[in-house]
C-alpha cells in the first residue's frame, strides 16, 4: 500500500497525542517521521514539577518509550531540530542537513519560556523551567548552592519555588503584582495562597519589577527598578511562555500571536497544521494540556479524513501541584455587574469557593483549601448546566457520573476518559484509586480530577466498591499504602529501606525524598533496639542536628526543660554567644533559647561549650514541653506543673515519632501554658488532671480534645505514653497528630487505650525504644568521622 507520509515538527505532549489519535483510527494508512530538538522520547513535561519536587524521577515521566515509536513503525529524529519548511515543494530540512518530504505536516513546535530582556539575564546560574534539561541544571545547583529567586508568581514558578525549597534551598519569589497566580485565581484567594505558601517558607517580593541580573560570569544578585538588591545563586525565570512560531513565520506560514488554525487544526498553507501550545485558535493561545488534546483529537479526525466536530475551544481549568496547598480555577475567575456569585469563605478553616454564574449559567469557579469538587465543577461550567443541577445532593454525583459519556475526558492532564476507566475497572478487576491511577494513567498529574476518578469506581463497582481499600500509596514510587508497608516489614522482618524497596517491588532503584525518610521510619518504629538509623535517608534539618536558616547559617537550641533555666546555664550561653559572635538570641514561643546564625563550621564547638542536651528544635520528635508556673508562685495554681512538664519531657525526650510532637502543663484552667493547642496538653483541675489530645497552633489550627481525666501524676505518664506510642505506631509519616486524631477518630483512640493490658504493652514499646536513644550532639562531638563528614566539607548534598 503506498502510505501517505505525515512529518512533525516537535516530539512534546501535544504532537505525540495527536499521532496516538492518528494510529488509533487509521493504523497503518501514514509513514510517519518525527523531530524533536529534545534528545528524549516523548515525556510528561507536567511531570517535571514533581521530579524538582522528589516525588517522582525523570525516568519515570517518559510517555512513549523508545519502543513505542518502532513498535508503530515511526522513524524518530531526536535531538535533530527542523530549520526550514519548503510549503511549496512540500519538504522540511534540519540542522542536520536532512531533508525530508510529506504529504501532511504537523507544527507542535510547543512554546519558548519568556526570558525576561534585562542585562545579566544570560548569565550563569540564570535557568528557565521548561525542559529535563533545566530541571537537572536546577537540581544540580541546589547540591552546591542555597539562595534561589525564582521570577514570576504564576503555576510555574510556584510549583519550582516549592521543587527548590525541597531540594533545601531558600527561596524568594519575585512577582510583578499584587497578586499571585493573578491569571487564575481572584484576589481572595490569591491572598490565602500567599500566606500558606509563607508558612511553607517561600519568601515573597510583591510588586517589583526586575532590572538587572548582578554578577561575574555567574549570577550574584537581583537589582529591582527601586534600586533594592537581593542576593541569589540561582534564578529561574518563569515569567510566562511565547508560542514557538519562528519557524512557521519564516516558511511563510501565517502567524499572529500563534500558527493561525482554523477548527481543524489547519494552518494558512493546505496541508500544514499546528498544534498544542505553538498554535492560535479563535484568538487563544493554550498552555495547558488538556485543550490541547482536544486539538489533537479534531485534527487527527481531520488528517484521517473522518466526519467529525472541529475544535471549538476550551474552557480553561488550573490546579497547582505544590503538595499541602489545594487551589483549583476554571473558566471566569472575575465577576462584573452581570454575574452572580455563590460565596463560602471559612477563614478558620482556610477554605474559600466562588462560583460564577452569568445568565443562570455556571461559568467559573475558584476554590481554595478544599478542591474536591474540582473537576464536578469543571463538568457543569464546561456545559454551561444551570446552577440548580450544582445545589443538588450526593445523589446529584452519582447521577453525574452515570450520565457522562463514555467520550467524556476526565483526566484533562493525561487525555483520559470515562470509557477507559471503566473499561479497564470491568476488563482488569481493579478495585481501588491506585490502581485505576496506575492502570490508565488518570490522575498521575495534578490530581485534581482524584475525586471524580473515585465516583467513576464507586459507580462502575456498585456494592462492591469499599470505602476502606482505597488507600494513598507511599509516594510514586510504590502503589503500597503506609499500612501495607508497615505489614509487609513486620510480617517479612524487612531490615532496611533498599531492602524494603527491592522486596516490594518500587519502582525507582533508590525511592525518593518522600519514601526514604518514611520507610527509615517505619523500619525505626517497628525495630527500635535492631535498626540502624539511615541518616543520609533524613531531611537536612535531621541530619544536621540544627535547622538551616535562610542565609545558610543554622540555629541552635539547647534543651531547657519544662522552660526552666539557671544561671550557670545562661552564663553558658552568653559565653557561647559572645565567642561564636551570634547574631541573634531569641526565647522562642517553646520557653527556650535560639542562637541563631551560627556558621555550619561552628555548630559542634558551640554544642560542646554549651554542654546542654540538644533542644531538637529541628527533629520529629517531642520538641518542647512548656509549662506555667503552677503552684510554687501563681495564686491560682493547685499543681506543680513545672514539675509534672520537667518530668514529661525528661522521659519522652528523642523518642522518634511521625511527626514533630509539642506538649504543655498548665496547673489551672486558665491554661497559660495553651494546653489546648497543644499535640499533648495537660491541664490541672481540681484534685486531677486533664488530658488533651490533637491540638495544633500552627498552620490548621486546631484544639485540642479532652482524651482522659487521671487523678496522680502516674497515670498521667501511662496515658500520655500509651497515647505516643500508639500514635507512634498507627500514624503515617509526616502525619501530625491533630490530623491523625481527625483521621481515625477520638472515640477511636479512646477505646483502644481503655485497655490497661494494651496501655502497659504500648508503655513497655515506648520504653524499649526510648531506651536506645542516644544525645546527638554528644554524639557528634565524640565522632572525628562525623564531624569531618558533615560539618568540615561545604556541599551539603540532599
Ligand atoms: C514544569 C511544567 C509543569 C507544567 N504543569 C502543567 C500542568 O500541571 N497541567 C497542564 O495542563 N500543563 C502543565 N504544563 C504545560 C504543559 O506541559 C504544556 O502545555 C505542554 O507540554 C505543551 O505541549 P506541546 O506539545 O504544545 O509543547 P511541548 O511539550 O513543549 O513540545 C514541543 C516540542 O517541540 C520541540 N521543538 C520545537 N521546535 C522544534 C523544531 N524546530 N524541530 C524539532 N523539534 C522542535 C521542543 O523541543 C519540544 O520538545 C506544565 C509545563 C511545565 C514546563
Ligand atoms: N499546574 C499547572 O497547570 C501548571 C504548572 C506549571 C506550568 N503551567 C503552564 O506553563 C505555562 C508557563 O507557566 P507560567 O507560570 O510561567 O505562566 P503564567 O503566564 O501563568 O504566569 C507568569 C506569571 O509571571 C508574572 N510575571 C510576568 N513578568 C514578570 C516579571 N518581569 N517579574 C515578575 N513576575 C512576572 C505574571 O504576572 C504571571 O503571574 C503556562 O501556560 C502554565 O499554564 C501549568
Ligand atoms: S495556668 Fe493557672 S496556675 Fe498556671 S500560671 Fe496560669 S493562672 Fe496560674
Ligand atoms: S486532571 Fe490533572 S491529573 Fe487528572
Amino acid at each position: 500500500m503506498n502510505q501517505e507520509k505525515i512529518v512533525m515538527v516537535g516530539n512534546g505532549m501535544a504532537g505525540v497525542r495527536s499521532i496516538e489519535e492518528i494510529l488509533n483510527v487509521r493504523p497503518d494508512h501514514f509513514h510517519i517521521t518525527i523531530f524533536g530538538t529534545e534528545p528524549y522520547p516523548n515525556y510528561n513535561r507536567i511531570q517535571l514539577s514533581k521530579v524538582l519536587q522528589g516525588d517522582t524521577t525523570i525516568s519515570d515521566i517518559t510517555l512513549n518509550d523508545w519502543n513505542w515509536y518502532e513498535d508503530h513503525d515511526i522513524k524518530l529524529y531526536s535531538g535533530e531540530t527542523v530549520v526550514h519548511i519548503n510549503t511549496k515543494e512540500q519538504f522540511v530540512q534540519t540542522n542536520k542537513e536532512r531533508s525530508v518530504s510529506y504529504d501532511k505536516l504537523i507544527i507542535a513546535t510547543g512554546s519558548l519560556p519568556f526570558i525576561i530582556p534585562v542585562p545579566g539575564s544570560d548569565k550563569e546560574g540564570v535557568t528557565a523551567f521548561r525542559d529535563i534539561q533545566d530541571c537537572e541544571k536546577m537540581i544540580d545547583c541546589s547540591k552546591v548552592y542555597k539562595k534561589a529567586a525564582v521570577i514570576g508568581g504564576g503555576l510555574l514558578g510556584l510549583e519550582a519555588a516549592r521543587g527548590l525549597l525541597n531540594l533545601g534551598m531558600t527561596v524568594d519569589v519575585i512577582h510583578l503584582t499584587d497578586c499571585l497566580m493573578d491569571r487564575q485565581l481572584d484576589e481572595t484567594a490569591s491572598k490565602m495562597l500567599k500566606k500558606e505558601l509563607e508558612k511553607q517558607g517561600m519568601k515573597f517580593l510583591m510588586n517589583k519589577q526586575t532590572a538587572e541580573i548582578i554578577g561575574g560570569d555567574r549570577v550574584e544578585a537581583i537589582r529591582f527598578g527601586d534600586g533594592e538588591v537581593i542576593d541569589a545563586d540561582l534564578v529561574v525565570m518563569a515569567a510566562g511562555i511565547r508560542p514557538n512560531t519562528g519557524l512557521a513565520k519564516e516558511s511563510g506560514i501565517e502567524v499572529n500571536r500563534g500558527i493561525l488554525v482554523n477548527d481543524y487544526m489547519e494552518t494558512s498553507i493546505p496541508g500544514v497544521y499546528a498544534v498544542g501550545e505553538c498554535a492560535e485558535h479563535r484568538e487563544v493561545v493554550y498552555g495547558l494540556v488538556a485543550p490541547l488534546y482536544e486539538q489533537g483529537k479534531a485534527m487527527a479526525a481531520h488528517i484521517c479524513s473522518e466526519q467529525a466536530p472541529g475544535y471549538e475551544g476550551s474552557v480553561l481549568s488550573t490546579q497547582l501541584k505544590v503538595s499541602g496547598v489545594d487551589v483549583f480555577s476554571a473558566g471566569e475567575i472575575v465577576e462584573d455587574e452581570e454575574t452572580k456569585t455563590i460565596k463560602m469563605f471559612d477563614d478558620w478553616k482556610g477554605v474559600y469557593k466562588k462560583i460564577i454564574i452569568r445568565d443562570g449559567k455556571m461559568t467559573g469557579a475558584v476554590l481554595f483549601g478544599d478542591t474536591s469538587e474540582g473537576s464536578k465543577l469543571l463538568r457543569l461550567i464546561n456545559k454551561r448546566a444551570n446552577v440548580e443541577e450544582y445545589m443538588g445532593t450526593e445523589e446529584a454525583a452519582e447521577s453525574m457520573v452515570a450520565t457522562m459519556a463514555d467520550s467524556e475526558l476526565v483526566c484533562g492532564c493525561n487525555g483520559v476518559t470515562k470509557g477507559t476507566i471503566t473499561e479497564a475497572i470491568k476488563k482488569i478487576g481493579l478495585t481501588t484509586f491506585e490502581e485505576v491511577k496506575a492502570c490508565t494513567g488518570a490522575s498521575r498529574s495534578c490530581g485534581g480530577c482524584k475525586s471524580l476518578v473515585v465516583d467513576i469506581l464507586a459507580h462502575t463497582l456498585g456494592d462492591e466498591f469499599e470505602k476502606e481499600d482505597q488507600k494513598e500509596p507511599v509516594c510514586g514510587c510504590t502503589t503500597l499504602s503506609r499500612d501495607d508497608v508497615v505489614e509487609a516489614i513486620r510480617e517479612k522482618g524487612l531490615t532496611y529501606t533498599r531492602e524494603v524497596m527491592n522486596v516490594l517491588g518500587w519502582k525507582t532503584e533508590d525511592g525518593c525524598s518522600k519514601c526514604r525518610p518514611a520507610l527509615n521510619y517505619y523500619l525505626g518504629m517497628i525495630n527500635p533496639v535492631e535498626y540502624e538509623d539511615e541518616k543520609e535517608s533524613r531531611f537536612v534539618n535531621e541530619r544536621m542536628h540544627a535547622n538551616i536558616q535562610k542565609d545558610g547559617t543554622y540555629s541552635v537550641v539547647p534543651r531547657m526543660y519544662g522552660g526552666v533555666t539557671s544561671a550557670d546555664d545562661l552564663r553558658k550561653i552568653a559565653d557561647v554567644a559572645d565567642k561564636y559572635e551570634v547574631p541573634l538570641i531569641k526565647v522562642t514561643g517553646g520557653q527556650r533559647i535560639d542562637l541563631f546564625g551560627v556558621k555550619k563550621e561552628d555548630l559542634p564547638d558551640v554544642w560542646a561549650d554549651l554542654g546542654m542536651p540538644s533542644g531538637y528544635a529541628y527533629g520529629k520528635t517531642l520538641r518542647t514541653v512548656k509549662t506555667c508556673v503552677g503552684e510554687s508562685f501563681c495564686r491560682f495554681g493547685t499543681q506543680d506543673s513545672i514539675g509534672m512538664g520537667i518530668a514529661m519531657e525528661k522521659k519522652f525526650e528523642r523518642i522518634g515519632t511521625p511527626h514533630k510532637v509539642k506538649m504543655a502543663v498548665s496547673a489551672c484552667p486558665r491554661n497559660c501554658a495553651e494546653s489546648g493547642i497543644k499535640d499533648i496538653g495537660v491541664v490541672g483541675v481540681d484534685g486531677a488532671w486533664e488530658i488533651y489530645v490533637g491540638g495544633n497552633g500552627g498552620t490548621h489550627l486546631r484544639a485540642a480534645d479532652l482524651f482522659c481525666k487521671v487523678t496522680t501524676n502516674e497515670e498521667v505518664m501511662e496515658m500520655i505514653g500509651a497515647f505516643l506510642q500508639y500514635y507512634r505506631e498507627d500514624a503515617a509519616y509526616l502525619e501530625r497528630t491533630s490530623v491523625w486524631v481527625e483521621r481515625v477518630g477520638l472515640d477511636h483512640i479512646k477505646e483502644v487505650l481503655a485497655d490497661k493490658a494494651t496501655r502497659d504493652a504500648l508503655n513497655a514499646r515506648i520504653a524499649e525504644a526510648l531506651s536506645v536513644t542516644k544525645e546527638p550532639w554528644k554524639e557528634v562531638i565524640e565522632s572525628e568521622k562525623i564531624r569531618k563528614e558533615l560539618y568540615e566539607t561545604v556541599r551539603v548534598t540532599k
